[in-house]
């Protein structure tokens, strides 16, 4: 109970040595790290919230100590410089949580990385559903900023798996394929046979644990459907011809650790494995994704029925796509023919038609294109693939219908699926105007079918 939780925090969330003394004082001794981690893997989960609560209240920034070293940094801003960089570094040091230096000194014990992982996977978990204190939010941004530092790019280790990794690796492999679930042995070994590539990266501090994984196919052009990627049978014992390499297709990735988000692994990766490949094949020319669009019929459905709310019903199609639609359900009224629509989208059915699939596809694709190009979250693309790709720098390169027409597939966007493209001396330009103005680099393509959207919708 809650005594005793103050009791163990008291006993091993030491104070903050003095600022003098701050680099002689001896570590507390590793009794503590671990007594700590053991007690909260005891406690259940309410238990470890209040705990944690606690732990970020109680052990926190020591705040009146802080306003009275920002006090004095502004008493002495006409001093030397000496004396302010002085008094900035006190400040500083006043502002530094007292539980971090606990869990900078769990980080130094066995499993003490692990631990703080999943730590923050936790935290995150409280602070995105159970509740807003601002304590938990700081001891979220402190746990991310010791991860970021401990995670870098250059303490990471790049693993290639190929059929001769482990067994325990390619069961990982196919466990954390979020994407394209792995149906099965021959599936995974296809995954990491000949024309794929399968990269991931570690850490001396988990190792064996892929913390992301990026599957790659070698191809000659822009794959525009998974199919022939997850489902085509090329030999698996089939021998690379280099000649018919020339383009590395990025068709899923995936992050492990949830503790870890943020830490923008996914990005590392990609930009490692795309150094990988130029310097096993020099003269590879184009590197895209092809991507699943996530949300997209969901967010249709809804916004035909926005549009039917406003009676603004004809102005999503034309004329002709309408009577098509009417023709197909049978419906006599643009509002029926509209729910008839929405339920055909919600059945999928509609792609059994070959009929009713031609008169949709211009429709699907143009609202699609909009679904990614024009729908925003706090002004970036609302579609969480379409924002990851774009902060790493990559152009929205082009829509592909028919892409995907597995159930899955047809359920999730309608069969579209999208070609990140990774021009790569335009990345580092594109991330930044992203980022900072919120501009999304388009293709031709997709800027015409959002310009018929417009059109159309006169939006
Ligand atoms: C797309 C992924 C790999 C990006 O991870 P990462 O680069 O670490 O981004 P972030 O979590 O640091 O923002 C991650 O968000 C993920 O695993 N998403 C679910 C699977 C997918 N590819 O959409």
């Amino acid at each position: 109970d809650m005594r005793v939780m103050e009791e163990m925090l008291r006993r091993t969330v030491v104070p903050l040595p003095n600022y003098e003394t701050r680099d002689k004082s001896p570590p507390p001794p590793d009794s503590n790290s671990l007594d700590f981690m053991h007690f909260y893997r005891n406690l259940g989960k309410e238990q470890r919230l209040v705990f944690l609560e606690i732990l970020s209240r109680e052990y926190g920034v020591d705040h009146r100590g802080a306003s009275e070293m920002a006090r004095k940094l502004v008493d002495i801003q006409s001093r030397d410089l000496a004396t302010i960089l002085q008094a900035e570094d006190r400040l500083r040091y006043s502002l530094t949580p007292r539980y971090r230096h606990l869990l900078n000194h769990v980080s130094k014990v066995d499993g003490g990385v692990k631990f703080l992982v999943d730590l923050r996977a936790e935290v995150l978990d409280f602070t995105s559903k159970v509740t807003d204190s601002p304590h938990l939010r700081d001891l979220n941004s402190t746990l991310k900023s010791l991860l970021s530092e401990w995670f870098s790019v250059g303490l990471l280790r790049l693993e290639r798996i190929t059929w001769q990794s482990p067994c325990e690796l390619l069961q990982k492999i196919s466990q954390y394929e979020a994407v394209h679930p792995v149906r099965n042995w021959t599936d995974i070994k296809r995954r990491v046979g000949p024309y794929r590539r399968c990269y991931s990266f570690t850490h001396a501090s988990m190792s064996g644990e892929p913390l992301v994984v990026l599957h790659v196919a070698l191809t000659q052009d822009i794959s525009d459907n998974i199919q022939s990627i997850v489902r085509e049978f090329t030999t698996l014992d089939a021998v690379e011809e280099v000649e018919k390499i020339n383009t590395a297709i990025f068709y899923s990735i995936s992050s492990t650790q949830a503790g870890l988000q943020g830490v923008d692994l996914g990005n590392y990766l990609i930009k490692r494995v795309v150094r990988e490949l130029q310097s096993e094949f020099p003269h590879m020319a184009q590197f895209s994704s092809l991507s699943p669009i996530p949300g997209f019929t969901s967010w249709l459905q809804g916004f035909l029925a926005q549009y039917r709310k406003d009676g603004r019903v004809t102005e999503l199609l034309s004329e002709h796509e309408w009577s098509e639609v009417e023709e197909a359900t049978g419906a006599v009224s643009g509002a029926a023919a509209l729910d008839g629509l929405r339920s055909l989208l919600a059945s999928g059915d509609w792609h059994h038609s070959e009929r009713l699939a031609r008169a949709l596809e211009p429709v699907l694709m143009r609202l699609c294109a909009w679904y990614l190009y024009g729908e925003k979250r706090r002004g970036y693309a609302l579609n969480p693939v379409a924002n990851f790709h774009l902060q790493n720098g990559a152009t929205l390169w082009r829509l592909n219908w028919n892409a995907d027409t597995s159930p899955r597939g047809i359920a999730n966007s309608c069969g579209i699926m999208v070609n990140y493209r990774y021009f790569l001396q335009e990345t580092g330009i594109n991330s930044k105007a992203y980022l900072h103005n919120k501009v999304i680099t388009a293709s031709e393509q997709v800027l015409s079918l959002v310009a018929q959207f417009q059109k159309n919708s006169k939006l």
